[in-house]
């Protein structure tokens, strides 16, 4: 299984608290996400199989990586259960104003404990998708921790991704920073104070080897192999 988290997007680049939010790729973005692809072409790790998010920056991950790879016609499946972790009231504000404002303790709590979500987002703000059409018929977080995260994305893991590598695929998820986190602390079996140091870099492939529809817990940088 690969996973890549999509490229720069333009709130990676100006350091804004995103979550669900969909911004787009920066043009460094799109140039990671076609790197990724040709690392995949060129080390002969061909997906077979994807899955993505419901956000633009990690669709057009995925669709730039496959063209790079020559992979475009391959069977995709997006879920929102793959989104990033849902920011709440922080979306959208500058993160190092929000440290400046709050300290950076308090930030780090809100960017990276276990079990600790951010402010909630008020109700019928700029930034809430309760009504976003994609999101019809989901009850739309208004803020999440990881622990969250892992209570969404786990179990479509579980019922969705895991039976296509159970099968023998090679798979390609392109999702998020914390949407990853949750995965790998699963698949690698980290704990949960371990899991805050955990970073996950944009546009680089990461590797967990399958047999017999199995992880091993081993996990590679495709640009290493
Ligand atoms: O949602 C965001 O702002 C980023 O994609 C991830 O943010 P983080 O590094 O603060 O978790």
């Amino acid at each position: 299984m690969i996973l890549v988290r999509h490229g720069q997007s333009q709130w990676n680049l100006e350091n804004r608290f995103t979550g669900w939010w969909d911004v787009d790729l920066t043009e460094l973005g799109e140039a990671e996400a076609k790197a990724a692809g040709e690392l995949m072409a060129a080390t002969g790790m061909m997906p077979e199989v994807a899955f993505t998010s419901y956000q633009t920056r990690a669709i057009r991950t995925l669709h730039i990586a496959l063209r790079a790879a020559d992979r475009l016609w391959i069977p995709e499946t997006k879920d929102w259960r793959l989104n990033e972790r849902h920011y709440g009231g922080l979306t959208g504000l500058d993160k190092q104003e929000t440290r400046d404002k709050h300290g950076d303790e308090q930030v780090h709590i809100w960017r990276r404990s276990f079990d600790i979500p951010p402010p909630v987002l008020e109700r019928g703000s700029e930034f809430d998708l309760s009504n976003d059409p994609r999101y019809a018929g989901i009850d739309v977080p208004m803020t999440e921790s990881l622990k969250d995260t892992i209570a969404r994305a786990l179990p479509y893991y579980e019922q969705a991704i895991q039976p296509v590598l159970a099968a023998g695929k090679t798979v390609i998820v392109s999702a998020h920073g914390n949407s990853l986190r949750a995965l790998v602390k699963h698949l690698s079996g980290i704990s949960d104070d371990d899991i805050s140091a955990l970073e996950i870099p944009t546009g680089q492939p990461i590797v967990y080897p399958f047999a017999n529809g199995q992880a091993s817990g081993e996990r590679y940088y495709l640009s290493d192999a």
